[in-house]
């Protein structure tokens, strides 16, 4: 056994280690400057004037920019680990990759096949590595190693190991408000997942805090390294539950020198809208199932609601008229064969003419022929103001408001929506006219279902196809949040992605998965999830919606085994809560005891908000970091009020949140208050309290006025 390092001994490793550091920042100076003249002199040459000259300076104003982006991100803890070979070699890892003047390399890309070993190495199977360390960093600053001696015998007796290992040091930090990268310790199992090949769909899941969302992550920067010009031009989207989610992992690619990653939040998938609200569990089912993309295909083939039911025209000597069949007939034709809506639009007037044509009986009007006809009809202000009215180019937001009008809404969801299902719909956009994130994927439904006016007939100046999101109209409207939301969106077409990663994916409703499926048609992807989470209460019709959005696609699965969040003496209780959720839940090992066990304290209703304060005061006593209070949905934003006053001393340390706003996130402390109102607010409710429990990273406390759960759990 080698003895432990002496103080002294540490700090020369780490003053050693520092000098060689130096030597890596001073060499990205040297190419943030270069980066930077070149974006200068892609300004100068513009000022030449010709077009090439533009063009060019753009590209180079560009890359260079892109460049500089990258070095600023990846500057902090730039260098990360050690590798020391059996053949004397020391090789350093770091974000990126960087050469000195000779082009020798000086660091090598985490995601370079040469940093593979980094994380592959073990006791048992060194590789050729003899020790591995981590470097920690402030800035610039080396302020500790942690070394792992993964092959003793052939260790040079000079060799000093320090630390306990990288794992458990970065493990026991404090939460702040961002997730951060792991590059430093990605651990075996974990590096599997991240560099598995990009070919159809890789699935990974593992229990909670088993390092899923940050493997994905650094997953998209791997692919992003390995295969730079499919997946930067084509783009890879990142999907995950809430906008809170969404700004908790937003540093972590940026950190990994990598900035060209589409993030969004499911309220956020469809360009141009931008939903936070959730629909409470019962409307968000009704919203999510299957049988609303029938109901919204049968929205898109009736009639507009303001739709004249009769065109009169007098041509010549005759009298020519289109009723109510007829017209009716005449949409039918136009829409045969699944033809879309605004697709058909150029065909309208033509189909009208034709039907109008054949009542034309006077002779001058047979002399004079039909092309003489049509030509007088195509430009007829009559037809013309007709076609607008009956064959209006339509955009998704108009056919979602008509479901509000509950003739229509039974006409289309007749047969597929229960009576009671219809009025949990009407009640939800009664309530609130802003779209909720359930609405998003009906949204997206409808701008498949209706198509764009092809291009040369789109009479908008920007050349945006027309089945858009009523921009004018909203502005016009004046109601400034609405108009916020419902900006233009893109063309469908525009719509795909190279690659598409979706996290908390036991979440995504049938719709959902829909609504990805259209942007991952030719990607590979990336599934993260883990079912004892789910918060949908319909599995089955879910997973057909995901295998149809995968559309036969291989998948390969991988596990994650160990929890890295929770104590194990957390973690211990919520698997208890697991196991009453779902019957064979993926429980992970959690490696981290801390000695303190979760509290839970049953009040009279009177004491409730004091011994809620308390706790909050007493685990921000405890804990460096974030502390979260947890109630149920229907509860938050009371609970919020009455508690903003205590809270408010503490600023964005402590937050009021919902059981599913916790989706993906942690703190140091957690306290959950009233745990049986979670567990019977949805069908779902079980999983959720399971989500909640497993948020902690060192300090559990439940406040509740019953201990129904508690008897649950232990019988
Ligand atoms: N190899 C690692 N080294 C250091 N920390 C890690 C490692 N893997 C995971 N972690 C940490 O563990 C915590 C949980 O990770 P993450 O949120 O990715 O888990 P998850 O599986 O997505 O959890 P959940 O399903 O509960 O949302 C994070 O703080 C993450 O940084």
């Amino acid at each position: 056994m080698r003895p432990a390092a002496s103080q002294q001994q540490s700090q020369d490793e780490i003053a050693h280690e520092q000098a060689y550091v130096d030597g890596v920042y001073a060499r990205l100076d040297e190419a943030s400057k270069v980066a930077r003249s070149l974006v200068a002199e892609g300004h100068a040459r513009a000022s030449i004037g010709h077009e090439g000259a533009l063009v060019e300076r753009d590209a180079m104003v560009y890359q260079a920019s892109k460049r500089l982006a990258a070095l600023d991100a990846a500057h902090d803890g730039l260098v990360f680990g050690r590798l020391d070979r059996i053949d004397g070699e020391a090789r350093y890892i770091g974000r990126i990759g960087v050469r000195d003047a000779e082009r020798e390399v000086m660091l090598v890309d985490w995601r370079a096949p040469a940093a593979a070993v980094f994380y592959q190495a073990t006791a048992q199977e060194p590789s050729g590595v003899v020790r591995r360390r981590v470097l920690r960093s402030r800035g610039e600053l080396v302020v500790g190693v942690e070394d792992d001696l993964l092959d003793a015998d052939n260790a040079p007796d000079d060799m000093v190991v320090v630390g306990e290992g990288a794992l458990l040091a970065s493990l026991s930090r404090a939460r702040d408000a961002t997730m951060h990268s792991v590059v430093a310790t990605i651990q075996k199992e974990q590096d599997e997942a991240i560099r598995s090949p990009s070919r159809g769909a890789t699935t990974i899941g593992g229990g909670p805090g088993t390092g899923k969302t940050v493997v994905a992550l650094h997953r998209a920067a791997y692919l992003l390294y390995t295969d730079r010009r499919r997946f930067e031009s084509g783009g890879v989207l990142v999907v995950g539950p809430s906008g809170i989610f969404m700004n908790y992992i937003d540093r972590v690619l940026p950190s990994l020198g990598e900035t060209s990653v589409t993030l969004r939040s499911l309220g956020e998938v469809v360009d141009g809208v931008k939903a936070a609200r959730h629909d409470v569990g019962a409307v968000a089912a009704v919203k999510g199932s299957d049988r609303m993309q029938r109901v919204l295909a049968r929205a898109v083939r009736a009639d507009a609601p303001d739709a004249p039911d009769e065109f009169r025209y007098f041509y010549r000597d005759d009298v020519l008229r289109l009723e109510r069949r007829d017209l009716s007939g005449l949409r039918r034709q136009l829409l045969g064969g699944g033809q879309r809506r605004n697709r058909a639009y150029p065909k309208v007037k033509g189909q009208l003419i034709d039907a109008l044509w054949r009542q034309v009986t006077g002779p001058r009007a047979l002399e004079d022929g039909k092309e003489e006809f049509a030509d007088e009809l195509q430009t007829s202000d009559q037809m013309i103001e007709f076609v607008d009215a009956w064959w209006p180019v339509l955009d998704a937001i108009d056919v979602w408001r008509w479901l509000r009008d509950p003739e229509r809404l039974a006409r289309f969801a007749d047969g597929l929506l229960s009576g009671d299902e219809q009025r949990l719909l009407l009640a939800s956009w009664a309530e609130a006219d802003d779209v909720a994130v359930e609405d998003v994927p009906l949204i997206d439904e409808l701008r498949y279902l209706l198509g764009e006016v092809p291009a040369e007939y789109s009479d908008d100046e920007a050349d945006v196809p027309k089945q858009l999101m009523s921009f004018e109209r909203a502005e016009r409207e004046d109601a400034r949040t609405r108009s916020e939301q419902l900006r233009a969106t893109q063309s469908i077409e525009d719509d795909g992605y190279a690659h598409v990663l979706v996290d908390e994916a036991q979440d995504l409703s049938p719709m959902q998965w829909r609504m990805l499926g259209r942007r991952g048609k030719y990607s590979s992807w990336t599934i993260v999830g883990d079912a004892a989470q789910s918060s949908w209460p319909l599995p089955d019709e879910a997973a057909r919606a995901r295998a149809a959005a995968l559309d036969g696609k291989p998948e390969h699965t991988f596990r994650l085994s160990t929890n890295y969040r929770n104590s194990a003496e957390i973690y211990d209780f919520a698997a208890d809560v697991a196991r009453l959720a779902v019957p064979d839940p993926d429980l992970p090992d959690a490696v981290r005891r801390t000695g303190v066990r979760p509290r839970h304290e049953v009040v009279e209703s009177g004491r409730l908000l004091d011994s809620v304060r308390d706790a909050v005061a007493d685990i921000a006593a405890q804990v460096e970091g974030t502390v979260a209070v947890v109630t149920a949905s229907a509860r938050r934003d009371r609970l919020a009020n009455d508690l903003a006053e205590t809270l408010g001393a503490y600023g964005r340390r402590v937050s009021v949140l919902d059981g599913l706003d916790t989706k993906g996130l942690e703190f140091d402390g957690v306290v959950v208050v009233e745990p049986d109102q979670i567990t019977e607010e949805s069908e779902a409710g079980w999983r959720t309290l399971y989500v909640v429990l497993t948020r902690a990273t060192q300090l559990l406390t439940s406040v509740g006025t019953s201990r129904d759960w508690l008897d649950r759990i232990e019988q």
